[in-house]
């Protein structure tokens, strides 16, 4: 059996930093046609994003992406278009999902991302749906996900795939290592699956320290995606609850009770974190963060990160 990181198991050793300040590092990260202030953008969750919460991220230079559970993405995406923000959606495997494209195409629109985004896309559902995809929308954006293996990442590349987001059951409001025992800790998964492909790996899920979007890079992940790091703000979907005068927001997993309306292949959770007003403060001090990072790493920009060298302090 092999020993497995993940990233708390793991540090960066510094480098002689060559910029005069922090300011000059530069964290931006292209991705398709457009380019992001940040490698860094929240979960494809009910919990966590919603249409407005998708526009603020857009207008503020960050990535986002819609979720995929009852959303009109005809409207969705001829909303963000006619307000010249891009429009980045999440797509199944279902046959809901063909009628979606159909509707799509029917409306003359174009998405200019897609993420398939299901549990396990190392499967013949997903290879059959990224066909669908590209058939259908060959100038979107195709990002598949999830995967947590080299192997699974080359198929996915082969079957198609413009980007992979990897990570299996490393969530914060994930039980399925509990339910099923699969689970693979994120920075082995990173570093196998971007080291298997050319085409950009996000590293989904885990994200505890703002440090871990740096160590996510330095593993070879190009983008990193994150839930509960963006749960409980203003800007965030899901529920205000008040609990003896002290306020929490909701964030359950896409495959939990609440986000299904069944008890049925449940391996998602439901949590209360704390609410935090505004997102603006978080996506300022991620930003200088991953800035202070760049100049740790000796450089002026996220290339940089790929250099450092990399120790293992647990296992
Ligand atoms: N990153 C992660 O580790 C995980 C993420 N999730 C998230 O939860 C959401 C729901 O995921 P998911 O259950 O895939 O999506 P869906 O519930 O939409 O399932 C998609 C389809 O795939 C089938 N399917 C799902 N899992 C399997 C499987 N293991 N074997 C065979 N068929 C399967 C389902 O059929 P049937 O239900 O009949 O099996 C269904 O028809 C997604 O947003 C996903 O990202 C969920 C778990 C892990
Ligand atoms: N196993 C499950 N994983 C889930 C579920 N809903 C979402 N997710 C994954 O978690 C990350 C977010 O992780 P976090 O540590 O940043 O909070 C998300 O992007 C999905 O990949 C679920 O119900 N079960």
């Amino acid at each position: 059996m092999n020993t497995e990181l993940n990233y708390a198991d793991i540090y960066l050793v510094p480098k002689k930093t060559v910029v005069d300040s922090r300011k000059e590092c530069d964290t931006s990260v292209q991705l398709g046609n457009h380019r992001f202030v940040m490698p860094l953008y929240a979960s494809n969750m009910k919990s966590v994003v919603d249409a407005d919460t998708c526009e603020y991220f857009a207008r503020q230079g960050w990535f986002y992406t819609m979720h995929r559970f009852n959303v009109d993405v005809v409207r969705f995406v001829a909303d963000m278009q006619a307000k010249g923000l891009f429009a980045s959606i999440s797509a199944g495997v279902n046959e809901d999902t063909v009628v979606q494209l159909n509707e799509l195409k029917a409306a003359g629109l174009t998405p200019d991302y897609i993420t398939m985004d299901v549990a396990n896309a190392w499967c013949v559902k997903a290879e059959r749906m990224i066909k669908v995809i590209k058939d259908m929308f060959p100038e979107s954006f195709l990002i598949g996900g999830n995967i947590a293996t080299a192997e699974a990442a080359r198929d996915l590349e082969v079957w198609g795939c413009d980007a992979i987001k990897a990570g299996i059951a490393g969530g914060r409001v994930c039980i399925t290592k509990n339910k099923t025992g699969f689970h693979r800790p994120m920075v082995s998964t990173t570093l196998d699956c971007a080291h298997a492909v050319k085409v950009p790996v996000i590293a989904d899920g885990g994200v505890v320290e703002h440090g871990d979007v740096a160590k996510a890079i330095a593993c070879g992940a190009t983008m990193v995606m994150a839930g509960s790091l963006f749960a409980g703000y203003d800007e965030s979907a899901g529920n205000i609850v008040e609990i003896s005068g002290k306020h929490y927001k909701e964030y359950f997993g896409s495959a939990s009770q609440y986000n299904k309306g069944a008890y049925v292949n449940v391996e998602g959770k439901k949590i209360l974190v704390e609410y935090k007003g505004s997102m603006k403060k978080l996506l300022i001090e991620l930003m200088e963060d991953l800035q202070s990072s760049v100049s740790y790493a000796g450089g002026r920009d996220l290339n940089a990160l790929r250099d450092v060298e990399r120790i293992v302090v647990n296992r």
